[in-house]
């Protein structure tokens, strides 16, 4: 069975109109709940248009910002002023710009000992919130796909599906960075998770996806990883789908 195989699939005519609905959804998450709603964010470049659309008007003002608590999927061990830090860049982005509580954003310390921090992130979600058979369960995921296929920091050639533990460190295999990512048992554990891709430099991975899934003896973790009591959406521009050969 694979991932992808599991997914709705939404084909949006520019990564604009795909930022748009994701936005909109924050908005019905934000105003439909009356206890607090845990959403995991992805990092890299792909999410940078959504949060600059959800920093400004109308839709900033539309959201119940005080509902929603943010958390990582993955994080690079460099402090937040550096470029690479998927927390600083949302934080210069969006958080910083809307009436948001601070103790409802929960950085991954990239500035911090990748290990002790893993340990740290684990028990705050573990504290925070609900719990679905025993692991820390979101409201809703947001997950990137890197050309090489793979996702949060979970990487081809170490993907550890059967690691149970919430965090853990990795590194990156070319640049050997070291990483913060939440494991495949906590992002399978989702209510709802959702891929963001964009662009034709993916197009390579998305295919051999698409057509193989997770049926490789060395999976891609961008297959692997899907919401197994959810919802599991793939969003994609045309541009992609179109150069994948992937159709809605
Ligand atoms: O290293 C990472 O890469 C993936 C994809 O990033 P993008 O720049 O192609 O959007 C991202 O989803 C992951 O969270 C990130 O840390």
């Amino acid at each position: 069975m694979s991932g992808f195989s599991e997914a709705e699939l939404r084909i949006f005519p520019d990564a604009e109109q795909m930022a748009a609905e994701t936005a909109q959804l924050f908005r019905t998450i934000s105003t439909s709940a009356g206890e607090p709603q845990h959403i995991c964010l992805s990092g890299g470049s792909t999410p940078l248009k959504l949060f600059k659309l959800l920093s400004a008007p109308p839709i900033r003002d539309h959201i119940d910002w005080e509902q929603l608590h943010f958390w990582w999927g993955d994080e690079r061990c460099v402090p937040p002023e550096d470029d690479q830090s998927n927390y600083g860049q949302a934080h210069r982005i969006l958080f910083s710009t809307i009436p948001i509580p601070e103790t409802n954003i929960h950085p991954m310390r990239g500035d911090r000992d990748a290990e002790q921090e893993s340990v740290r992130y684990a028990r705050e979600l573990e504290r925070e919130l609900p719990l679905r058979n025993g692991l820390p369960s979101f409201r809703l995921i947001l997950l990137g796909l890197g050309s090489d296929g793979h996702t949060a920091s979970l990487f081809p050639g170490a993907f550890p599906p059967e690691r149970r533990e919430p965090a853990f460190p990795a590194r990156h295999p070319e640049s050997g960075q070291m990483r913060i990512t939440l494991s495949p048992a906590v992002l399978n554990n989702g209510e709802e998770l959702i891929y963001l891709v964009t662009g034709k430099g993916k197009a390579g991975v998305l295919k051999e996806i698409s057509t193989y899934g997770d049926s490789r003896p060395d999976p891609y973790p961008g297959a692997a990883v899907y919401a197994r009591h959810g919802r599991t959406r793939w969003f994609l521009d045309e541009e992609l789908a179109a150069a994948a050969g992937v159709r809605g």
